[in-house]
């Protein structure tokens, strides 16, 4: 660990035993959290009002009345009636995890963080602020996975392998996430998930398997933080909060690298092989360590019923889609044909969300994955079920396409060379070519194009057109994305 790495100063504040936060705590925040809460770029809620918001766990982790900063853990279920026009159930609400500061004055370094000033109740007069941001608070979350506490219904478990050395200096990722990220002394990386659910999340529970295994190809946990919640919170259950895993220094994103390469006119396809080879080794390795299953014909109709719905409702929400959706359906229907004449496919435990921008390509040059959460608008019992490993290969196989259209007009040949690339690396690790079962492939790059086009369209309607082109490929030539 290299000096720069550590704090100069005084030992990180152990977590103190569980203490109640006051009553009221909530109604007296609730007005700083309905102006905050859907601004950020993790809230799942986006354009649906929020009527309220229940707590469902409060742990002082630091405490709020003495301390010169307090920490504040909070679960808080925002409260979201589907179609409040027309008086529909409330939505039950997505629950988010929260970690707030708590001070009299906030220092300038940390104006970026301020949520607001508590008019009322037991906060009245304090200011709050995203804990995050605060090098003093983030230090108590390190230390308590360090020491493994047991915080009120917060638990922190960690791998004793690995050795997690006090007074690493935290600092918060600013890149645009789903989640929160902080870094700990460029030795570690600590993911604390926004939105939770209740139950095993993908993103701890892979890496952990893919480590007993002994595959480098994922960063390994190193600790963990979860929440065991009561009957009575209307959240029970275990809930995954945090993962802390090494920081890959130094490390270049792989949507970013393709986009430099390309722009600077370099060869990507040794990469692009390299990265084929990657995706082989995580599921070689998870088809070991975790069960899989033969889908037959009764599975793979459900599984082409849940393709044919994902068009239909894309097509209902996105206009320009309507004119592919007949052309789509054919590579939908192939797929069914196929079982329908008996064939079956193996499906194992996948990344579940793979594109470039999940591979890290450390300075030596070894490809990692990560972000095993799967696609986070799914329910977590659909992104745990086996899959056939051709929907992460053509996660993969849009993303090369996607970067393509980083130029104009898109290189398309370049796109052509990296998904080739691609499979034969796989090929090279696995024993089988992904395209090889070129029915299978098509139907999941169509269900994934057809998932970004409604993607974009929400997100970045500036992006529709890359998905578009796709989709107008696949639907008027069942050959031309053929890698
Ligand atoms: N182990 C790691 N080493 C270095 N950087 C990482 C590591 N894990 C994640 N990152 C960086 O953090 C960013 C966000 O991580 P990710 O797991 O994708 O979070 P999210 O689910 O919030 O999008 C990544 O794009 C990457 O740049
Ligand atoms: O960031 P997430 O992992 O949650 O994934 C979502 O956002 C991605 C964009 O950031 C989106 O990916 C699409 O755009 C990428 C380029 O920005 C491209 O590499 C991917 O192939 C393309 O699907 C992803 O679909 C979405 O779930």
């Amino acid at each position: 660990m290299s000096e720069a790495a550590t704090h100069p100063t005084a030992p990180s504040p152990a977590p103190p035993p569980a203490t109640e936060p006051a009553p009221g705590l909530l109604l007296s925040l609730e007005p700083l959290l309905r102006e905050w809460l859907p601004r950020q770029r993790w809230f799942a809620g986006k354009g649906r009002p929020v009527a309220g918001f229940s707590l469902v766990a409060a742990t002082e982790l630091l405490p709020v009345g003495t301390a010169k900063a307090g920490l504040l853990h909070l679960l808080v279920r925002a409260h979201q009636p589907l179609v409040p026009s027309q008086g529909a159930p409330a939505h039950p609400g997505d629950c988010y995890q929260l970690l707030l500061g708590v001070r009299e004055t906030l220092p300038p370094r940390l104006a970026p963080a301020l949520i607001g000033h508590v008019a009322e109740g037991p906060l009245a007069g304090r200011t709050v602020y995203e804990a995050m941001h605060d090098p003093r608070l983030a230090e108590v979350l390190l230390e308590a996975m360090r020491t493994e506490a047991h915080v009120g219904e917060l638990r922190c478990g960690r791998d004793t392998r690995h050795d997690i050395p006090e007074g690493l200096v935290p600092r918060l990722i600013t890149s645009e996430q789903s989640n929160s990220s902080l870094v700990y002394g460029d030795t570690f990386i600590l993911k604390l998930f926004r939105r939770v659910v209740p139950g095993d999340n993908p993103d701890l529970e892979l890496p952990r398997e893919l480590s007993l295994e002994g595959c480098p190809r994922v960063p390994a946990p190193v600790a963990w933080m979860v929440a065991e919640l009561d009957r009575g919170t209307g959240a029970e259950g275990h809930h995954v909060l945090g993962v802390l895993q090494p920081f890959l220094h130094g490390a270049a994103d792989g949507w970013e690298l393709a986009l430099s390469m390309l722009a600077k006119g370099e060869d990507f396809t040794a990469e692009a092989r390299a990265l084929g080879r990657a995706t082989a080794e995580v599921h070689t390795a998870l088809g070991r360590a975790l069960p899989t299953v033969t889908l037959g014909r009764q599975q793979l109709e459900s599984l082409v019923d849940g393709m044919t719905g994902r068009l239909e409702s894309a097509a209902q929400a996105v206009p320009a889609l309507r004119p592919y959706a007949p052309g789509l359906h054919t590579a939908f229907e192939a797929l069914a044909d196929l079982a329908a004449e008996g064939r079956t496919w193996t499906a194992q435990r996948i990344h579940g969300d793979l594109h470039l921008g999940q591979c890290l390509r450390a300075p030596s040059g070894e490809w990692s994955l990560i972000d095993f959460e799967g696609e986070p608008s799914k329910p977590l019992a659909e992104r745990r079920m086996p899959q056939p490993v051709a929907r992460d290969v053509a996660g993969m196989l849009r993303s090369f396409d996607y970067a393509a259209h980083s130029l104009q007009p898109p290189a398309a040949d370049w796109a052509t060379a990296c998904r080739a690339a691609y499979c034969s690396g796989y090929a090279d690790v696995a024993g089988a070519d992904p395209r090889t079962d070129p029915v299978l492939l098509r139907a999941y790059e169509t269900d994934k194009a057809v998932y970004e086009v409604l993607y974009e369209a929400r997100h970045r309607p500036d992006w529709l057109p890359v998905p578009l082109a796709a989709v107008h490929r696949l639907a008027t030539d069942p050959n031309a994305d053929t890698p």
